[in-house]
């Protein structure tokens, strides 16, 4: 009976709840103050925020490496965390893949890959570190040792082993920042397809919104130790919550408005923004940025504000070029217009 209740509980719970989280380094401020979230067994969920706003600090409570104050962590249902009780590390089964790889470089990769596995029966260890070579596309490297392997295949290397136990979460912190921005981008693909393949429960943390839209199926923008949206990329993108979240994510810029005689900001995108040689509103063209396919132009208003346009680059204006511009608002996106609080 108690284990029926017990499997219920877990059946129901989340894999990762995060409730109200209260958390200090020893004699410094809060870095986090009433923190929550939620993550459902197998959603891959990522912590995007500015340098400094408690992104990692988040990870090392839930990974166990610091106590916390208020608040409480669960996983599967299972108090982890809450004041005056931490359950150790190596209790949690949680995998962590770091930003450095953190690899043992006197294994070879087949080795670094099945060090959590020590408990295991031979043939049981070395068949799950055969499917995990497997899956990360490194089977053919596997008696090569951490030194003789380029950045990306050290980070396929440090999943592989992260995973390999099998942990009912996996924490990434900043995993693909010492990779170059084309790998990046191949590797977040990747990884997530992973994580999906083996039904991964993770949280990620990264300041790069490309690296975060890749890997996630929801994502907490987050400022102050808080999370100010959590959300789709998309709504993150098309309907930010806050000011601050339209700043953050994706490019725009906020004009002045007014809406029922209220004075707002308004969000503007540069795929509002039209570029239309038959349109009668013109703005100047004060700096261009090729991107290949498109240019992302800075464009001047006759009322003096800016605003960004996404343009096909075979319409190569010069600068100072006055160009006609068309606004296409699928949906207003506009915020208050408050003294002293738009920061
Ligand atoms: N060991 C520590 N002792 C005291 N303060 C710390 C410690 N580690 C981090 N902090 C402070 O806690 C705050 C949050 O740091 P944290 O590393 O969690 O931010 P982050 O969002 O992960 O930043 P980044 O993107 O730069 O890694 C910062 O103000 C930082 O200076």
């Amino acid at each position: 009976m108690v284990n029926q209740i017990h499997l219920i509980i877990i059946l129901m719970s989340n894999a990762l709840e995060i409730s109200g989280l209260s958390f200090a380094y020893p004699g410094g401020a809060a870095v986090c103050d009433g923190f929550s979230l939620a993550l459902e067994d197998g959603q891959v969920g990522c912590l995007l925020g500015p340098s400094g706003c408690g992104k990692t600090t988040v990870l090392r409570c839930v990974a166990g490496l610091e106590p916390v104050g208020d608040g409480e962590i669960r996983l599967h249902g299972q108090v982890v965390s809450r004041k005056g009780h931490t359950v150790a590390p190596e209790l949690r089964r949680v995998g962590i893949v770091f930003q450095d790889y953190a690899l043992f470089p006197h294994l070879t990769v087949e080795a670094n890959v099945g060090f959590g596995l020590r408990q295991q029966a031979a043939t049981a260890r070395k068949e799950r570190i055969g499917e995990l070579l497997d899956a990360v596309g490194m089977a053919n490297l596997a008696t090569q040792y951490p030194h003789e392997l380029s950045g990306g295949q050290k980070q396929r290397v440090a999943l592989a082993r992260a995973l390999a136990p099998r942990p009912q979460l996996l924490l990434l912190d900043e995993p693909f920042s010492n990779l170059d921005v084309e790998l990046r981008e191949r590797l977040s693909i990747e990884v997530r397809a992973i994580l999906k393949a083996q039904r991964t429960t993770a949280l990620l943390v990264t300041h790069d919104q490309h690296e975060a839209f890749a890997m996630a199926d929801a994502v907490g923008v987050m400022r102050r130790g808080r999370i100010e949206q959590w959300d789709s990329a998309y709504n993150l993108y098309h309907r930010p919550a806050t000011r601050f979240v339209a700043d953050f994510v994706g490019e725009g810029v906020l004009v002045p408005t007014s809406v029922d005689g209220h004075a707002m900001w308004q969000l503007l995108r540069p795929d509002d923004v039209l570029h239309d040689d038959e349109s009668p509103t013109k703005a100047e063209v004060l700096k261009k940025a090729f991107r290949g396919a498109e240019f992302l132009y800075t464009l001047k208003l006759d009322d003096g504000a800016q605003v960004l346009s996404l343009v096909p680059s075979h319409h190569n204006h010069a600068i100072g070029e006055r160009i006609g511009i068309k606004l296409d608002i699928d949906h207003v996106v506009a915020f208050p217009r408050i003294e002293g609080a738009d920061d």
